[in-house]
Protein backbone atom coordinates (compact mmCIF):
# COMPACT_ATOMS: atom_id res chain seq x y z
CA UNK A 1 0.00 0.00 0.00
CA UNK A 2 1.35 3.33 -0.69
CA UNK A 3 2.05 6.45 2.22
CA UNK A 4 0.22 9.27 2.48
CA UNK A 5 3.06 10.84 0.57
CA UNK A 6 2.85 8.92 -2.41
CA UNK A 7 -1.21 8.78 -2.05
CA UNK A 8 -0.99 12.41 -2.32
CA UNK A 9 1.59 12.23 -5.26
CA UNK A 10 -0.28 10.39 -7.46
CA UNK A 11 -3.87 12.05 -6.42
CA UNK A 12 -1.72 15.42 -7.87
CA UNK A 13 -0.22 13.27 -10.91
CA UNK A 14 -3.59 12.15 -11.88
CA UNK A 15 -5.00 15.33 -11.55
CA UNK A 16 -2.54 16.63 -14.03
CA UNK A 17 -3.69 14.10 -16.65
CA UNK A 18 -7.27 14.93 -16.96
CA UNK A 19 -7.99 17.31 -19.68
CA UNK A 20 -10.02 20.27 -17.85
CA UNK A 21 -9.51 21.81 -15.07
CA UNK A 22 -12.14 20.82 -13.03
CA UNK A 23 -11.08 18.73 -9.87
CA UNK A 24 -13.38 16.05 -10.95
CA UNK A 25 -10.56 12.97 -11.05
CA UNK A 26 -12.51 11.55 -14.20
CA UNK A 27 -12.68 13.33 -17.54
CA UNK A 28 -16.08 11.32 -17.82
CA UNK A 29 -17.81 12.03 -15.18
CA UNK A 30 -17.04 15.76 -15.78
CA UNK A 31 -18.08 15.26 -19.38
CA UNK A 32 -21.34 14.06 -18.22
CA UNK A 33 -22.33 16.87 -16.35
CA UNK A 34 -21.59 19.33 -18.51
CA UNK A 35 -23.31 17.22 -21.21
CA UNK A 36 -26.67 16.28 -18.94
CA UNK A 37 -26.86 19.47 -16.87
CA UNK A 38 -24.92 22.12 -17.91
CA UNK A 39 -24.69 22.92 -21.64
CA UNK A 40 -28.56 22.24 -22.53
CA UNK A 41 -29.47 25.00 -19.83
CA UNK A 42 -26.82 27.63 -20.69
CA UNK A 43 -28.12 30.98 -21.92
CA UNK A 44 -27.12 31.50 -25.68
CA UNK A 45 -25.42 34.68 -24.62
CA UNK A 46 -23.21 32.54 -22.32
CA UNK A 47 -22.60 30.10 -24.73
CA UNK A 48 -21.28 32.49 -26.96
CA UNK A 49 -18.80 34.42 -24.83
CA UNK A 50 -17.59 30.97 -23.56
CA UNK A 51 -16.73 30.04 -27.28
CA UNK A 52 -15.39 33.49 -27.71
CA UNK A 53 -13.05 33.32 -24.78
CA UNK A 54 -12.48 29.67 -26.07
CA UNK A 55 -9.86 31.29 -29.24
CA UNK A 56 -8.53 33.83 -26.50
CA UNK A 57 -4.64 32.86 -25.50
CA UNK A 58 -5.31 33.16 -22.03
CA UNK A 59 -8.58 30.96 -21.76
CA UNK A 60 -7.09 29.27 -18.43
CA UNK A 61 -8.46 32.13 -16.55
CA UNK A 62 -12.11 31.80 -17.60
CA UNK A 63 -14.83 30.41 -15.12
CA UNK A 64 -16.13 27.26 -16.04
CA UNK A 65 -19.59 26.76 -17.37
CA UNK A 66 -20.89 24.76 -14.52
CA UNK A 67 -19.23 27.31 -12.23
CA UNK A 68 -21.18 29.67 -13.78
CA UNK A 69 -24.22 28.17 -13.48
CA UNK A 70 -23.79 27.47 -10.00
CA UNK A 71 -23.15 31.14 -9.54
CA UNK A 72 -26.46 32.07 -11.28
CA UNK A 73 -28.52 29.86 -9.37
CA UNK A 74 -26.89 31.10 -5.96
CA UNK A 75 -27.19 34.30 -6.95
CA UNK A 76 -30.94 33.44 -7.20
CA UNK A 77 -31.45 31.78 -4.64
CA UNK A 78 -30.14 34.71 -2.13
CA UNK A 79 -32.37 37.09 -4.09
CA UNK A 80 -28.77 39.34 -4.83
CA UNK A 81 -29.40 42.80 -5.80
CA UNK A 82 -26.59 44.55 -4.93
CA UNK A 83 -23.40 42.61 -6.29
CA UNK A 84 -19.42 42.98 -6.37
CA UNK A 85 -17.13 41.50 -8.70
CA UNK A 86 -13.18 41.04 -8.55
CA UNK A 87 -11.00 39.76 -11.63
CA UNK A 88 -13.50 39.83 -14.59
CA UNK A 89 -11.40 38.71 -17.46
CA UNK A 90 -13.72 38.27 -20.58
CA UNK A 91 -16.89 38.77 -18.49
CA UNK A 92 -18.12 34.78 -18.24
CA UNK A 93 -18.93 34.96 -14.70
CA UNK A 94 -20.18 38.61 -15.04
CA UNK A 95 -22.29 37.69 -17.80
CA UNK A 96 -23.56 34.36 -15.12
CA UNK A 97 -24.23 37.34 -12.25
CA UNK A 98 -26.14 40.07 -14.45
CA UNK A 99 -28.51 37.79 -16.17
CA UNK A 100 -29.12 36.44 -11.90
CA UNK A 101 -30.13 40.00 -11.12
CA UNK A 102 -33.32 41.45 -11.42
CA UNK A 103 -33.48 44.79 -13.92
CA UNK A 104 -32.30 47.36 -11.43
CA UNK A 105 -29.71 44.99 -10.20
CA UNK A 106 -25.70 46.27 -9.85
CA UNK A 107 -22.33 44.54 -10.05
CA UNK A 108 -19.20 46.58 -9.56
CA UNK A 109 -16.95 44.70 -11.59
CA UNK A 110 -13.09 45.67 -11.42
CA UNK A 111 -10.40 44.04 -13.23
CA UNK A 112 -6.73 45.74 -14.35
CA UNK A 113 -7.26 44.71 -17.69
CA UNK A 114 -10.06 46.75 -20.10
CA UNK A 115 -9.07 45.32 -23.12
CA UNK A 116 -9.97 41.76 -21.91
CA UNK A 117 -13.41 43.07 -20.90
CA UNK A 118 -13.80 44.44 -24.23
CA UNK A 119 -13.72 41.37 -25.76
CA UNK A 120 -16.70 39.98 -23.91
CA UNK A 121 -18.90 43.39 -24.07
CA UNK A 122 -20.65 43.27 -26.95
CA UNK A 123 -22.18 39.58 -26.12
CA UNK A 124 -23.11 41.28 -22.57
CA UNK A 125 -24.73 44.41 -23.97
CA UNK A 126 -26.29 41.88 -26.57
CA UNK A 127 -28.49 39.96 -23.76
CA UNK A 128 -29.66 43.22 -22.56
CA UNK A 129 -27.80 43.41 -19.41
CA UNK A 130 -24.57 45.60 -19.56
CA UNK A 131 -26.87 48.60 -17.66
CA UNK A 132 -26.10 46.37 -14.65
CA UNK A 133 -22.47 46.94 -14.84
CA UNK A 134 -20.57 49.12 -13.45
CA UNK A 135 -16.61 48.64 -14.75
CA UNK A 136 -13.12 49.96 -12.90
CA UNK A 137 -10.29 49.32 -14.71
CA UNK A 138 -7.32 49.13 -12.45
CA UNK A 139 -6.47 47.20 -8.84
CA UNK A 140 -9.29 46.82 -7.12
CA UNK A 141 -7.57 47.16 -3.75
CA UNK A 142 -7.49 51.06 -3.92
CA UNK A 143 -10.65 50.99 -4.79
CA UNK A 144 -12.29 49.07 -1.21
CA UNK A 145 -10.20 50.75 0.80
CA UNK A 146 -11.79 54.33 -0.80
CA UNK A 147 -15.09 52.78 -0.31
CA UNK A 148 -14.33 52.27 3.39
CA UNK A 149 -13.09 55.16 4.13
CA UNK A 150 -15.78 56.87 2.60
CA UNK A 151 -18.51 54.72 5.31
CA UNK A 152 -21.47 54.50 3.18
CA UNK A 153 -20.72 51.11 1.34
CA UNK A 154 -20.03 49.13 4.56
CA UNK A 155 -22.53 46.17 4.94
CA UNK A 156 -24.44 46.80 1.17
CA UNK A 157 -23.53 44.18 -0.95
CA UNK A 158 -25.26 40.74 -1.22
CA UNK A 159 -22.60 38.98 -3.09
CA UNK A 160 -19.43 39.34 -3.83
CA UNK A 161 -17.24 37.07 -5.79
CA UNK A 162 -13.25 37.34 -5.69
CA UNK A 163 -11.67 35.89 -8.70
CA UNK A 164 -8.34 37.87 -9.08
CA UNK A 165 -4.97 38.04 -8.07
CA UNK A 166 -5.04 34.92 -5.31
CA UNK A 167 -1.91 36.65 -2.88
CA UNK A 168 -4.23 39.56 -1.64
CA UNK A 169 -7.00 37.36 -1.34
CA UNK A 170 -6.28 37.95 2.76
CA UNK A 171 -6.32 41.57 1.87
CA UNK A 172 -9.77 41.51 -0.16
CA UNK A 173 -10.89 39.79 2.69
CA UNK A 174 -10.62 42.25 5.33
CA UNK A 175 -12.22 45.02 3.66
CA UNK A 176 -14.85 42.46 2.12
CA UNK A 177 -15.97 41.41 5.61
CA UNK A 178 -16.97 45.03 6.22
CA UNK A 179 -18.36 45.70 2.71
CA UNK A 180 -21.08 42.52 2.36
CA UNK A 181 -24.45 42.79 4.53
CA UNK A 182 -24.67 40.73 7.25
CA UNK A 183 -26.40 37.22 5.94
CA UNK A 184 -24.79 38.22 2.67
CA UNK A 185 -22.34 35.92 1.04
CA UNK A 186 -18.71 36.06 -0.81
CA UNK A 187 -17.33 33.49 -3.22
CA UNK A 188 -13.46 33.08 -2.94
CA UNK A 189 -12.83 30.86 -5.98
CA UNK A 190 -9.88 28.51 -7.08
CA UNK A 191 -9.23 27.16 -3.09
CA UNK A 192 -8.70 23.99 -4.35
CA UNK A 193 -5.82 25.99 -6.62
CA UNK A 194 -5.66 22.83 -9.26
CA UNK A 195 -5.13 20.13 -6.43
CA UNK A 196 -2.07 21.78 -5.19
CA UNK A 197 -3.32 22.45 -2.22
CA UNK A 198 -2.64 18.48 -1.12
CA UNK A 199 0.73 18.39 -3.32
CA UNK A 200 3.78 17.50 -1.36
CA UNK A 201 6.52 20.10 -1.44
CA UNK A 202 8.68 18.39 -4.04
CA UNK A 203 5.88 17.99 -6.63
CA UNK A 204 6.31 18.76 -10.03
CA UNK A 205 3.98 22.29 -10.07
CA UNK A 206 3.72 24.79 -13.13
CA UNK A 207 5.81 28.13 -11.77
CA UNK A 208 2.48 29.82 -10.86
CA UNK A 209 0.67 26.92 -9.51
CA UNK A 210 3.45 26.92 -7.08
CA UNK A 211 4.08 30.88 -6.11
CA UNK A 212 0.48 31.03 -5.00
CA UNK A 213 0.25 27.78 -3.57
CA UNK A 214 1.20 29.46 0.27
CA UNK A 215 -1.62 31.68 -0.60
CA UNK A 216 -4.39 29.79 -1.26
CA UNK A 217 -3.28 27.38 1.55
CA UNK A 218 -2.71 30.31 3.98
CA UNK A 219 -6.74 31.95 3.00
CA UNK A 220 -7.98 28.57 3.31
CA UNK A 221 -6.76 28.48 7.30
CA UNK A 222 -7.73 31.95 7.89
CA UNK A 223 -11.29 31.31 6.12
CA UNK A 224 -11.83 28.38 8.47
CA UNK A 225 -10.57 29.60 11.75
CA UNK A 226 -12.59 33.64 10.87
CA UNK A 227 -15.75 33.42 13.84
CA UNK A 228 -17.61 36.44 11.49
CA UNK A 229 -18.47 33.77 8.61
CA UNK A 230 -19.57 30.67 8.16
CA UNK A 231 -18.02 28.87 5.26
CA UNK A 232 -18.42 25.92 2.55
CA UNK A 233 -15.94 25.03 0.23
CA UNK A 234 -17.30 23.23 -2.89
CA UNK A 235 -15.15 21.28 -5.41
CA UNK A 236 -16.93 22.99 -8.59
CA UNK A 237 -14.57 24.68 -11.08
CA UNK A 238 -11.31 24.95 -9.47
CA UNK A 239 -12.78 25.02 -5.63
CA UNK A 240 -14.97 27.60 -4.51
CA UNK A 241 -15.68 28.62 -0.71
CA UNK A 242 -18.88 30.25 -0.06
CA UNK A 243 -18.47 32.70 2.91
CA UNK A 244 -21.75 33.67 5.14
CA UNK A 245 -21.61 37.04 7.18
CA UNK A 246 -22.92 35.86 10.90
CA UNK A 247 -22.38 39.87 12.18
C1 LIG B 1 -9.11 34.17 -13.34
S1 LIG B 1 -9.30 35.70 -14.16
C2 LIG B 1 -11.01 36.09 -13.88
C3 LIG B 1 -11.94 35.19 -14.61
C4 LIG B 1 -13.38 35.69 -14.67
N1 LIG B 1 -14.02 35.67 -13.39
C5 LIG B 1 -14.18 34.90 -15.69
O1 LIG B 1 -15.30 34.47 -15.40
O2 LIG B 1 -13.69 34.72 -16.81
C6 LIG B 1 -8.45 36.79 -13.09
C7 LIG B 1 -8.57 38.26 -13.46
O3 LIG B 1 -8.10 39.02 -12.35
C8 LIG B 1 -7.53 40.21 -12.87
N2 LIG B 1 -6.69 40.81 -11.83
C9 LIG B 1 -5.44 40.46 -11.46
N3 LIG B 1 -5.00 41.25 -10.47
C10 LIG B 1 -6.01 42.13 -10.19
C11 LIG B 1 -6.17 43.19 -9.26
N4 LIG B 1 -5.19 43.53 -8.42
N5 LIG B 1 -7.34 43.88 -9.25
C12 LIG B 1 -8.34 43.55 -10.11
N6 LIG B 1 -8.23 42.55 -11.02
C13 LIG B 1 -7.10 41.85 -11.06
C14 LIG B 1 -6.79 39.75 -14.11
O4 LIG B 1 -6.57 40.82 -15.00
C15 LIG B 1 -7.73 38.68 -14.66
O5 LIG B 1 -8.57 39.21 -15.66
Amino acid sequence: MANNGENQQNQAGRHQEVGHKSLLQSDALYQYILETSVYPREPESMKELRELTAKHPWNIMTTSADEGQFLNMLLKLINAKNTMEIGVYTGYSLLATALALPEDGKILAMDINRENYELGLPVIQKAGVAHKIDFREGPALPVLDQMIQDGKYHGSFDFIFVDADKDNYLNYHKRLIELVKVGGVIGYDNTLWNGSVVAPPDAPLRKYVRYYRDFVLELNKALAADPRIEICMLPVGDGITICRRLN
